[in-house]
């Protein structure tokens, strides 16, 4: 579609840019969070794998400490002697030497009633003074009362001087079920619990481990039997948090991930899931179950005994095991940075782009703009009439092509300057623009020539015509150009499509034609192209083709008219009045080519010869006989003009006072200057200057005393009216009268009768031409001598 630049909407041209931002950004996150994930994925792995083998390496080691006391209990039951105190401080300290988690070990024996006094006096004999079995009332200790059975602190790692010695764990409640559960079930006992004489500093409650031991060689199959078996329990006290930092140290655990321990669940314990934990590897502050299990943790036991402490691990904050997401991040910014990149070579790309498309719009619109007026021009209006006429015919519709051509512009453009025409250029495109509706095609072909394409009408012809007319009256209003008021006209041919062409150039030419009769039926109407118009045209090329050869091969001869002396009847001298002798058409009478011949210049070659052939017959003639010549006003636009007459007249010898030059008034109209000054040039030399066909065209009286003129010649249609209209006597009257005035002669042209003959005597005409005096005549029949006005009148 050829039409009027229109910007680019801003998003259609950022669209790439905002398309290439949106993929990036979207394609960036979801990469990012792919990464994220994976990347979580693989920590967890890692984290959960390490977090196992953590616990298990706690496990062993906590597994370890049981497995020394297991080994001391072996002591008890093996040996056949007792175990003396020496032996078991040796044993147990040896099997605890590097156990820092271990703070005690004690021997429990299990004291009946009776045994009660030599237990008592066998431990101050080691060296335990003041050893008796004691009870524990609130925070100190009394007297432990008769009882059937006493678990009493016997031997221990603990200096002799520490009060527990003698402590009876059967006066302990949680103790003593503890002691209850190790016996019944043989197996290790734990107990979460605060020591009676707890290390300095210590805040958690401390691990009591109570391994069952049984007489030598007895049998522990059932509960009973254990029951009755039990010889006393080894008891066992871990600080916790050493213990297992002690065995975090020595498997160097990995620093990735943080163990916290809590306590098992125990109706000491109300709430698990809130409570701290007895260990925590981490710095920061401990957290409960329930913090450690909102984020990512893994969750396993440490067993001590019969009961299971909660083990949970989480990766180390800051540590390697923490899903830092620096990959996702990585993924994101590099992401984020080539959509920024890319979105921003786009949007520089498209603007460049838009400024290119911008450049290139501007220098099409200036292509197909006329910058006189604004209007689209010649190459938009043939590409729009391309396309409407594909159009069109695909949709079977008639459209109309209006050709127009001004009227007399060349004449404001000559008089007023060419400022003046192009202002006036642009007010005729305003007005037209008016007369249009939005969908017709208006363009300026160049100079003085438009041309309208007019659609979407149901009768293009009707139309067309209406358009036209309103067209034609509206260009004949006058204008108001800056000091002056011009009156012009237009010519309008019209062409309809397809009736008369399928193609631009058809229609173009047949507008033209069209445009051409609109000139030749005298200007300011409009003509719609008729087949006729193709036919005169084929002629008319014809014609000029053969006008062509005519002035090659020299088919044109002169024929002389006379004109005479009024007063006298005396001959004063002959018109020259070209003929064409055509080969086949005979005797073309002048009307019939001059038109043509000037409007294809082939007058200035014809002009040049009519010239010199009636310069050198009128040379032979009688030394007072004058020739007068017809001047076309193409032949003085031609610079060399001046150069040929008087060549003529060098040639043939004859002197210019016998050569009359006859001019009509539309030579005045164009160039009035320069002709002017060719015409004082050419009056100069002696020449006359004659102003023809006074009375047909603007017959403006200013001419007169503005050119120099020698002689009017009034059209012979004055002259044919003289009898039966009063006023062409009047006028013919003023004429003179003026003429006179201006030292000018009067011819009158087209002489028939006598009677008009006299007439014109009586209103004083100088001269007269015409049929009564003389018809035109090839040179060899014009009569040697001037005959008498009377004879001359006779022989008419
Ligand atoms: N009805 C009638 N007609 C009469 C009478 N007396 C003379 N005529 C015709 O009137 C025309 C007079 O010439 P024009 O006004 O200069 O008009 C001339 C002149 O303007 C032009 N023309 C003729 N020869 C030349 C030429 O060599 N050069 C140029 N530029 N124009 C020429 O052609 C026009 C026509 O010439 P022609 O056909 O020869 O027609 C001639 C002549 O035959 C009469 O009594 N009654």
């Amino acid at each position: 579609m050829i039409g009027r630049w229109r910007p680019l909407p801003l998003f259609r041209l950022y669209r790439p840019a905002l398309v290439a931002a949106s993929l990036g950004v979207l394609f960036s996150v979801v990469g990012a969070a792919a990464v994220a994930r994976w990347e979580d994925r693989v920590n967890r792995v890692e984290f959960e794998s390490t977090a196992e083998t953590e616990a298990i390496v706690m496990q062993n080691g906590m597994n370890e400490y049981i497995s020394r006391l297991v080994a001391l209990r072996t002591l008890f039951e093996s040996t056949n002697e007792d175990v003396t105190r020496s032996e078991f401080e040796t044993f147990a300290g040896r099997l605890f030497e590097r156990h820092p988690g271990m703070l005690r070990v004690a021997w429990l024996p299990r004291v009946n009633r009776k045994e009660r006094a030599e237990y008592e006096a066998a431990a101050a004999a080691d060296g335990v003074s003041g050893y008796r079995i004691k009870s524990l009332q609130g925070d100190g200790f009394a007297t432990a009362p008769q009882e059937d059975e006493y678990f009493p602190v016997f031997y221990s790692t603990q200096p002799k001087t520490s009060p527990v010695y003698g402590m009876d764990y059967a006066t302990i409640p949680d103790r003593y079920a503890a002691i209850e559960r190790a016996r019944d079930g043989d197996r290790i006992a734990a107990l979460r619990t605060r020591l009676y004489e707890p290390r300095e500093g210590d805040q958690l409650p401390n691990v009591l481990v109570v391994v069952p031991v049984y007489a030598k060689g007895t049998s522990r199959d059932t509960v009973a039997d254990r029951r009755r078996n039990q010889a006393g329990v080894i008891v066992a006290a871990f600080d916790l948090p050493l213990l297992l930092r002690a065995i975090r140290t020595t498997t160097a655990a990995s620093p990735a991930i943080s163990v916290n321990v809590y306590p098992p669940f125990t109706g000491q314990i109300v709430s698990l899931e809130q409570s701290l934990p007895d260990f925590s590897s981490s710095a920061t502050a401990p957290q409960s179950m329930a913090d450690v299990s909102k984020g990512v943790h893994w969750s396993g036991n440490l067993r001590i005994g019969d009961t299971d402490w909660q083990v949970r691990a989480l990766p180390t904050a800051g540590g390697p095991l923490e899903t830092a997401y620096d990959r996702a991040l990585t993924v994101l910014v590099v992401g984020m940075l080539l959509t920024m990149s890319l979105a921003s070579y786009l949007v520089l790309a498209s603007r460049n782009s838009r400024r290119l498309s911008l450049a290139n719009r501007r220098v099409l619109e200036l292509a197909q703009t006329d910058i006189l007026t604004g209007l689209p021009n010649r190459a938009f209006f043939l590409a729009r009439l391309d396309e409407i006429n594909r159009q069109m015919r695909e949709d079977g519709l008639t459209f109309s092509i209006l050709m127009l051509d001004l009227d007399r512009f060349k004449n404001v453009n000559d008089s007023l300057g060419h400022g003046a025409g192009d202002l006036l250029l642009r007010q005729v495109a305003q007005r037209l623009k008016s007369a249009l509706r939005q969908s017709d095609v208006l363009a300026r072909l160049g100079g003085d020539e438009f041309a309208i394409i007019q659609e979407g009408c149901d009768d293009q012809r009707v139309c067309s015509a209406e358009l036209a007319g309103r067209i034609a009256k509206l260009v004949t209003e006058p204008f108001l150009l800056p000091g002056h008021r011009v009156e012009i006209g237009t010519s309008i041919g019209i062409a309809i499509a397809p009736e008369h062409g399928s193609n631009q150039e058809q229609l173009l030419r047949k507008a033209d034609l069209a445009l051409y009769r609109s000139k030749a039926a005298g200007r300011n109407c409009f003509t719609i192209y008729d087949e006729a118009m193709s036919a005169e045209l084929e002629a008319r090329n014809m014609l000029e083709g053969d006008l062509r050869d005519a002035i090659a091969r020299c088919q044109f001869e002169l024929h002389y008219q006379p004109f005479v002396d009024v007063a006298s009847g005396q001959r004063c001298g002959f018109e020259a009045l070209v003929r064409w002798r055509h080969p086949t058409r005979g005797l073309i009478p002048p009307d019939q080519f001059i038109p043509l011949a000037e409007e294809t210049g082939l007058i200035v070659a014809l002009g040049e010869w009519v010239l010199r052939r009636a310069c050198e017959d009128a040379a032979s003639w009688p030394s007072d006989a004058r020739v007068a010549v017809n001047l076309s006003p193409v032949q003085f636009k031609e610079a060399e003009l001046f150069d040929v007459i008087c060549a003529a007249l060098g040639d043939s010898g004859l002197p210019p006072e016998r050569l009359e030059i006859e001019i009509t008034e539309s030579v005045l109209l164009e160039r009035g200057i320069e002709n002017h000054a060719f015409m004082e040039r050419l009056k100069s030399i002696g020449i006359e200057l004659a102003l023809d066909d006074f009375g047909t065209g603007y017959s403006s009286l200013s001419y007169l005393t503005a050119f120099p003129f020698d002689k009017i010649k009034i059209d012979k249609s004055f002259i044919s009216n003289l009898s039966h209209r009063p006023h062409s006597s009047a006028i013919i009257s003023s004429i003179v009268t003026l003429a006179r005035g201006l030292d000018m002669s009067v011819t009158a042209e087209g002489v028939e009768t006598s009677e008009q003959f006299e007439r014109l005597k009586g209103l004083g005409v100088n001269f007269a031409q015409g049929y009564l005096l003389g018809r035109p005549q090839p040179i060899e029949r014009i009569a040697p001598e001037p005959p008498v006005a009377g004879s001359r009148l006779d022989a008419a």
